[in-house]
């Protein structure tokens, strides 16, 4: 048995962060990532830097076979650059093998040839999310249904794109296989698209989206998936409905890594949801043991699990005041063409909760930026409180939004009055003086 300070399972944002700051504090740390096609996590080989890679090359005319050759290129620079970082750290050391709780303190690790046993005082569970796969009959049975790893694996556009989901990564697909060419249709249950979002920004997604030849079917089930022939598929929808389609993605949601994690031999709960239960600094119903990023539930961002590894850093260093409590005004983007960033309350939100509101409202081609790069598509709106003039929250469907959604973030977390931004020099022509006409609120 291997004894360590501290042993990091999975080798998520959270994880690679704290072994690099705990290693620099001197303690010896164990960091165990089941698959070496894993190092450096999901963010940068499957999810956020891949996606984002080809929502860029399918806007610049990039074929996708050529698209994909280079997500691969960049995607296996990254972790290569995230695994040396950590291997040519003396204080670390980096198991390739699963790893399974024997006790509140033991780890048992199975990889390739190694079987071992570990204990540390501390140990970090941050073994991500996976794919969430609907019963719909004949799922497991074709070769042509994928999740959003699977199909960014495939060289070949696929024609005819079919999307179950129309959440974050079902529209994202969409947007971008659209751009490569495919012809997209999104399924989703609900009535409507994004139903949490200011709706007339959501009609603007809608009409964009539509308009750029992404087909939607509303209030509908997937049914059944039943191959065809060696190129196609069929999809049964609950409306009666069918339709064919070259590739099936399963967009619909995902879920926290726990299985064979061995978590019965542990104090350590799950909430009903099946996350890993933790208090505020993130600690678990173990005392000894944390859950950081996505396997803790709520927000599945990178920077969320970024900012974990701060909480539990501030919890075991210094005075604990970081927490998920003290977590405000989180900003996020869905990267659609153009953009969706969100920050804070839509109007609607924000008048159950109380508040008497001003709203401000700008369409794009009513500024001068936007007609220097041409596009003239999208809706910025913002909404503050008539009452001390605080802005509580900002929809910014247009070009450029998921830089522009930090600046109204760091004005909210300076408690700034919106007269902050409506007021302020900004340089031109620039997509940020858009907020000296969009923070004049009525
Ligand atoms: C398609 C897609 C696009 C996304 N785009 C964005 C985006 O643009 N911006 C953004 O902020 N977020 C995005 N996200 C969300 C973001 O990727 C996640 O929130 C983030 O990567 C979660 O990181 P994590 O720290 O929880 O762990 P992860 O990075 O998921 O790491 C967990 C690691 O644990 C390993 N592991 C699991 N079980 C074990 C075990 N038993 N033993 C050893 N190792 C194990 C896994 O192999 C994995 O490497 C996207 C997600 C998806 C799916
Ligand atoms: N830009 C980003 O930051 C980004 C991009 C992609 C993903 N992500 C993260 O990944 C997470 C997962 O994304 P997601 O889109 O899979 O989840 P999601 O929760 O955003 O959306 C899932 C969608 O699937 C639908 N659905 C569920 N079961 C269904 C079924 N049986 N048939 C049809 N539809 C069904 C739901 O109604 C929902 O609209 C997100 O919560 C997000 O945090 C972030």
């Amino acid at each position: 048995m291997q004894t360590f300070d501290a042993i990091i399972i999975g080798f998520g944002k959270a994880g690679k962060t704290l072994a690099g700051e705990l290693a620099d504090k001197d303690w010896k740390v164990a960091l165990v990532e089941k698959d070496p096609e894993m190092y450096g996590g999901t963010c940068i080989n499957i999810a956020c830097i891949p996606t984002k890679i080809l929502v860029h090359d399918g806007l610049n005319n990039i074929p996708y076979p050529d698209a994909i050759e280079r997500k691969n290129e960049v995607v296996e620079k990254l972790r290569a650059k995230n695994h040396k970082s950590l291997a040519d750290n003396e204080n670390v050391q980096i198991f390739t093998a699963a790893a399974k709780f024997l006790s509140d303190k033991e780890v048992k690790v199975t990889g390739d040839g190694l079987q071992e046993v570990l204990t540390a005082e501390h140990i970090f569970i941050n073994t991500g999310a996976t794919s969430n796969i609907p019963p719909i009959k004949g799922v497991n049975k074709s070769d042509k249904v994928y999740t959003s790893t699977t199909l960014i694996e495939l060289k070949k556009l696929p024609k005819k794109l079919a999307i179950v989901g129309a959440g974050y990564i079902g529209l994202e697909y969409a947007s971008m296989y659209n751009n490569f060419g495919a012809e997209v249709t999104v399924i989703t249950p609900e009535d409507e698209l994004l139903p949490h979002e200011d709706r007339e920004i959501v009609a603007e997604i809608q009409k964009e989206m539509e308009a750029q030849g992404v087909r939607f079917v509303f209030g509908s089930h997937a049914e059944e998936i039943t191959e065809q022939n060696s190129d196609s598929v069929t999809v049964t929808l609950s409306n009666g409905d069918s339709l064919t389609a070259n590739a099936v993605l399963l967009a619909t949601g995902r879920k926290p890594n726990v299985e064979g994690l061995g978590l019965e031999n542990t104090a350590v709960k799950l909430t009903d949801k099946g996350d890993i239960e933790v208090n505020e600094h993130l600690q678990t119903t173990a005392e000894n043991i944390w859950a950081m990023g996505d396997v803790k539930g709520g927000m599945q961002f990178t920077y969320i699990s970024l900012d974990d590894s701060r909480i539990v850093m501030d919890s075991l260093f210094s005075d604990g005041d970081r927490s998920l409590d003290s977590r405000k005004n989180i900003p996020y983007s869905v990267f659609i063409d153009p953009p969706l960033s969100r920050i804070g309350l839509t109007a609607k939100e924000a008048e159950e909760q109380g508040f008497d509101i001003m709203e401000g409202a700008l369409p794009i081609k009513a500024h001068p930026r936007a007609h220097v790069i041409n596009d003239l598509r999208g809706l910025f709106k913002v909404v503050v409180d008539q009452k001390t003039d605080r802005i509580l929250g900002a929809s910014l469907f247009g070009p450029e939004s998921p830089e522009l959604i930090n600046l109204v973030k760091l004005a909210m977390d300076l408690d700034a009055p919106s007269t902050f931004l409506r007021d302020q020099i900004y340089n031109h022509p620039v997509m940020s003086e858009a907020f000296n006409a969009l923070f004049d609120v009525k």
